[in-house]
């Protein structure tokens, strides 16, 4: 498979809570890729948690600095990537996104819900109603997401190891076929 993809980089793009990092470790091993995740990027050049980020500087800067990181993680080839959920807010990241293939991990709002309830550390959803948050940040962005070119519907008890099979089962029907002379 990664012969087959020629080094072309995988974006996972997803709400937040989908596993876009878990699975993405996972299908950089299993590619033989290399593994980043922006949210991870900007947190260690900044030296601060994202929600600090957020606290101390503001959503815009933070999707400032998540555009800086990846219009510099584009330039390079065989990487996995994980996104952070809102990269697809910005028309310009999606320049950079399509450098790759995209790929949208995509659950139901209850099944992120579940494993996010207790997290303090998704700035977005400390809300008085985090259900409903996620509820109204996925309908805002299904469309933008959307564009991706593979979506994965991912269901409650599917594990990290059969997402990113299916991932990779999902890749050869988006690339394109080697022109024949
Ligand atoms: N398929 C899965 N089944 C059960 N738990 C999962 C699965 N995928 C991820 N998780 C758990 O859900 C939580 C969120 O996963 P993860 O951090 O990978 O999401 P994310 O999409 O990267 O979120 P963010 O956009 O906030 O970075 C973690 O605790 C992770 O262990
Ligand atoms: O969905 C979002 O807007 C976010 C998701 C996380 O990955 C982080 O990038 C941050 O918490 C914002
Ligand atoms: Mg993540």
């Amino acid at each position: 498979m990664s012969s087959l993809l020629q080094g072309v980089n995988l974006y996972l793009i997803g709400m937040m809570g989908v596993g876009k990092t878990t699975v993405g470790r996972l299908l950089a091993k299993q590619l033989a890729y290399g593994f980043v995740d922006t949210d991870d990027v900007i947190a260690q050049a900044a030296g601060k948690f994202i929600n600090q980020i957020f606290d101390e500087e503001g959503e815009a800067a933070f999707r400032q600095l998540e555009s800086d990181v990846l219009s510099q993680v584009c330039a390079f080839t065989k990487l996995t990537i994980a996104t952070g959920g809102g990269i697809v807010l910005r028309r310009e990241n999606w320049s950079y996104l399509h450098h790759g293939l995209i790929v949208w991990l995509d659950a139901p709002v209850e099944v992120i819900y579940s494993r996010l309830a207790d997290d303090t550390t998704r700035p977005l959803l400390q809300d008085s109603d985090p259900q409903e948050k996620l509820r109204s940040l996925l309908e805002q962005r299904q469309p933008l997401y959307a564009q991706a070119d593979i979506r994965i519907a991912i269901a409650q008890e599917e594990t990290p190891e059969q997402i990113a099979t299916r991932v990779i089962e999902a890749i050869p029907s988006v690339l394109k076929k080697p022109v024949s002379h």
